[in-house]
């Protein structure tokens, strides 16, 4: 499957030319990135756009299954939006696994900003794949 892997991924393939270019670490129990966000991803002025951010939060919280070796499609993700996030400020978004239910992974993220106030919060569920192929569909 990794084999057939085109590194267009808008979150974080090394080549899509407008993806995010996200690069991830796992840490003892969570899984996270650090992304500064640019102009080019702005809604309203200085502010990031908040399905860039809803982007982010899938990302990661699909990655805490994948990296496990288990690939796995969002099923579902909710997000509460805290406080607007400025341009040009890292950020800090993390997951971590909080149950499994048979193929259901259900995942919480959020994202921190430098003051280490949260700026967005996520619950997602992530459904393992039935057939490790990528549906065209
Ligand atoms: C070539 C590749 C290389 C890889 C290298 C990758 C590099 C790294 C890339 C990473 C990339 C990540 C990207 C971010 C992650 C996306 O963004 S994934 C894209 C967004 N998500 C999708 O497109 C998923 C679309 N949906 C689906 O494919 C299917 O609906 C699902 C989610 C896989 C589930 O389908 P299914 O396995 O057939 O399961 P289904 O029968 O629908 O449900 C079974 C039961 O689960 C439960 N269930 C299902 N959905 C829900 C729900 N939302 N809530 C509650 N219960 C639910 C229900 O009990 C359901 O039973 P019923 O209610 O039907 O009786």
């Amino acid at each position: 499957m990794i084999d057939q892997y085109d590194s267009m991924c808008f979150a974080c393939g090394k080549k899509n030319p407008i993806g995010l270019k996200l690069e991830f670490k796992k840490e003892s129990d969570c899984y996270c990135t650090v992304f500064v966000p640019r102009e080019e991803h702005q809604g309203y002025p200085g502010l990031i756009h908040g399905g860039i951010t809803a982007a982010i939060l899938d990302e990661v919280c699909a990655r805490s299954v994948f990296v496990e070796g288990i690939m796995a499609f969002t099923a579902s993700l909710n997000i509460r939006y805290r406080k607007g996030i400025p341009i040009g400020k890292p950020v800090t978004f993390s997951s971590r696994v909080v149950k499994k239910r048979g193929r259901m992974h259900e995942i919480e993220a959020r994202a921190v900003l430098e003051d280490g106030s949260v700026a967005a919060e996520a619950s997602a569920k992530i459904m393992e794949a039935l057939h490790q192929e990528v549906p065209i569909s």
